[in-house]
């Protein structure tokens, strides 16, 4: 009976980690519940998930059936496909120039100020063709995937006019189609208003709302829709209006909320049932509470605080001891986050945000699967989910946010196929 066989069975894991657990995001301190199976096998068919446990039971289960192929985990470390939920991975060109500008102590709101910043990627993402665009992202998805990513958010937000957002967001639609890393797409258009409508943020409010949001719709190019809601950026009530327009056509909604002032994003994030709020390193306890009672995710950004120089971070603790569920990412964009790298995040969260080891898998498994609405298929390796998963060349958990600044990724699976081997692309 073909229908029967197993494709790929993981064996000889050292210390597997499935996320198992009650349904939902994993919130307050269940963050930190993360049992570690030492001894374990997953079995997987049609790039799903059938057993995944401790090595003699997953054997039991499919004894007598063939096995088409075997993977040996060599007793290493074996966790679900990481999830990064917040980046804004297409758009043209770098911004190192910054790096002096913030040596001589200029902040990220002069600098985007002064006509650079977001503002300077929007030149070059408009000036870039669609191929450009393209190859510059998939060269990033593949360092996410060799990071173990295996999921994971892009936001358009660097064209700024309709047909450059629908640019950027077109190669997000090509990326998904021809690569390993699953994406899903959130229009930005309210990023930042663009130099042509400098003084008129009223009428780029609006042909975000009438123009872009239902062409983007209409198309079908993107799940979310996403507000950087800051001072300068967009005011709470600008977001609000945009937000809500997104809503009515059926977009989920997300906010970049009280990053650098307390603007009452976090509040405006519970008040309108976004999936996810993110950066929140000025939010309130209020604010806090307002996403907790409205199931809004955390999403913690330690190395755009790490690398904007900020003395102050996410009050990542607080918000678990809130009951929030916190997932962390790389908000990997090429001014205020230019990594890819989610093994230096954990770091981060570790160091900076205070979590431990536990808590931060969790952030960057099961919790960032629900912040990007994905947390029914991916996040946790359990029977029916898609098969996602990682051996890291660590013989344990702690190990790998310990030993920071390395890659530590040996194989990546993605849908039951082998994607990454020896630390390097298989796809
Ligand atoms: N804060 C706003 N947007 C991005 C930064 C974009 C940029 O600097 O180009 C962020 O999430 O950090
Ligand atoms: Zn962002």
């Amino acid at each position: 009976m073909e229908q029967q066989q197993i494709d790929l069975f993981v064996h000889h894991i050292g210390e597997l980690i499935t996320m198992a657990g009650e349904a939902g995001a994993h919130t307050g301190s269940r963050m930190a519940d993360v049992p570690v199976v030492k001894g374990g096998a997953v079995a997987i068919r049609d790039g799903v998930i059938v057993a995944a446990g401790p090595e003699a039971d997953v054997r039991a289960q499919i004894a007598g059936l063939p096995v088409a192929q075997e993977l040996d985990a060599r007793g290493r470390l074996v966790t679900p496909g990481l999830v990064d939920p917040h980046t804004h991975l297409v758009h043209g060109g770098s911004r190192e120039h910054e790096l002096a500008m913030k040596l001589q102590g200029a902040t990220y709101l002069e600098i985007l100020a002064q006509g650079g910043g977001i503002l300077s990627t929007v030149r070059a993402t408009r000036s870039a063709t669609e191929d450009e665009l393209y190859a510059k992202a998939k060269r990033s998805l593949d360092t996410l995937l060799l990071q173990g990513v295996t999921t994971c958010e892009a936001k358009s937000g660097y064209g700024l006019t309709l047909e450059d957002e629908l640019k950027q967001l077109q190669v997000t639609k090509r990326l998904n189609e021809a690569h390993p890393v699953e994406l899903v797409s959130t229009f930005m258009g309210a990023h930042m208003v663009p130099e042509e409508y400098k003084g008129r943020s009223a009428d780029y409010v609006k042909l975000v709302i009438h123009e872009m949001l239902p062409e983007v719709k209409r198309l079908g190019l993107a799940e979310f829709c996403d507000v950087f809601c800051e001072h300068g950026v967009f005011s709470p009530e600008e977001s609000e209006e945009i937000l809500a327009a997104a809503k009515a056509l059926g977009f989920g909604v997300k906010i970049h909320a009280d990053e650098i002032e307390p603007l009452g994003g976090a509040e405006l994030a519970g008040k309108l049932g976004c999936i996810s709020a993110e950066h929140l390193l000025a939010a309130t306890d209020a604010g806090f509470e307002a996403m907790r009672d409205a199931g809004v995710i955390a999403v913690c950004l330690p190395a755009t605080s790490f690398n904007l120089r900020l003395k102050q971070h996410a009050r990542a603790r607080r918000m678990i001891e809130l009951g929030l569920a916190v997932a962390l990412s790389t908000d990997y964009n090429p001014g205020s986050s230019p990594t890819e790298s989610i093994q230096l995040v954990m770091t981060l969260g570790c160091l900076n945000l205070g979590l431990t080891p536990e808590e931060v898998l969790t952030a960057v498994t099961v919790n960032a699967a629900h912040a990007i609405g994905r947390g029914d298929r991916v996040g946790s390796l359990v029977p029916g989910k898609q098969a996602d998963l990682v051996i890291f060349d660590a013989a344990n958990l702690a190990y790998v946010p310990y030993h920071f600044g390395i890659n530590h990724v040996d194989t990546v699976v993605k849908g039951g196929k082998i994607v990454v081997r020896d630390g390097r692309l298989a796809y």
